[in-house]
């Protein structure tokens, strides 16, 4: 069984992850990483530049990794805030269920959430992580997302409400046997 870290960008999946990671010895993998190794390295800005900024497309590159990683055993997916969602024909986020069924298969679910007008200002501070619109704010994104971040999680918890050391242990004590690195 996988652990998949699921939520909003600058929650802490990546930093969650890497703690998790000592505590059930399984590796990270980073989708966004993946994502970036399977394009020669370059980081993800750049990897939006080169597709003129198409996003349905993004979301179609983000669902092969996803595809590829789903069929490991035993790894931490540490997943980029827009996992959830697919784009539909005009161009609004839905739910993926496409890369979402892939990833529940066999991974538990954790969805780490945090107040949405704090995690916009932390996040417009760090030049790694493209606009995701030029019509909507971060924090209306987010908000929006929620409910979806919901609907895939087998776990939620405020990614705020501890030291990232205590939060990663909450988590571990409620994992699956499967997921908790002891079988
Ligand atoms: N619990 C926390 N308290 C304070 N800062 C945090 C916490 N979790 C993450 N951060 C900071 O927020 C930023 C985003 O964290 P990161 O793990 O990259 O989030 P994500 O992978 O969800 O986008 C980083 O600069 C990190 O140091
Ligand atoms: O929220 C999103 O749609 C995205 C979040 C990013 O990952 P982080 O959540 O690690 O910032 C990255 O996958 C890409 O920029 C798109
Ligand atoms: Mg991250």
């Amino acid at each position: 069984m996988n652990i998949v870290l699921i939520g909003p960008r600058g929650v802490g999946k990546s930093g969650a992850s890497r703690i998790l990671a000592r505590l059930t010895r399984f590796p990270v993998l980073s989708t966004d990483l993946l994502l970036s190794y399977e394009h020669d390295g370059l980081p993800i800005p750049a990897i939006l530049r080169a597709i003129d900024g198409d996003w349905s497309r993004f979301r179609d590159l983000e669902y092969a990794v996803v595809a590829k990683v789903a069929r490991l055993d035993g790894v931490i997916i540490d997943t980029g805030g827009g996992v959830v969602v697919d784009l539909d024909d005009a161009g609004g986020e839905i739910y993926s269920e496409r890369k979402l069924s892939l990833l529940k298969r066999n991974g538990f679910i954790v969805h780490l959430t945090g107040d949405p007008a704090r995690l916009a200002a932390r996040v417009a501070r760090d030049p790694n992580r493209p606009a995701l619109s030029a019509a909507h704010s971060e924090e209306a994104i987010m908000r929006r997302r929620e409910p979806l971040y919901r609907r895939a999680a087998d776990l939620t918890v405020d990614g705020a409400r501890m030291r990232r050391e205590e939060l990663a242990e909450w988590i571990f004590k409620r994992l699956p046997g499967a997921a908790s690195g002891l079988h």
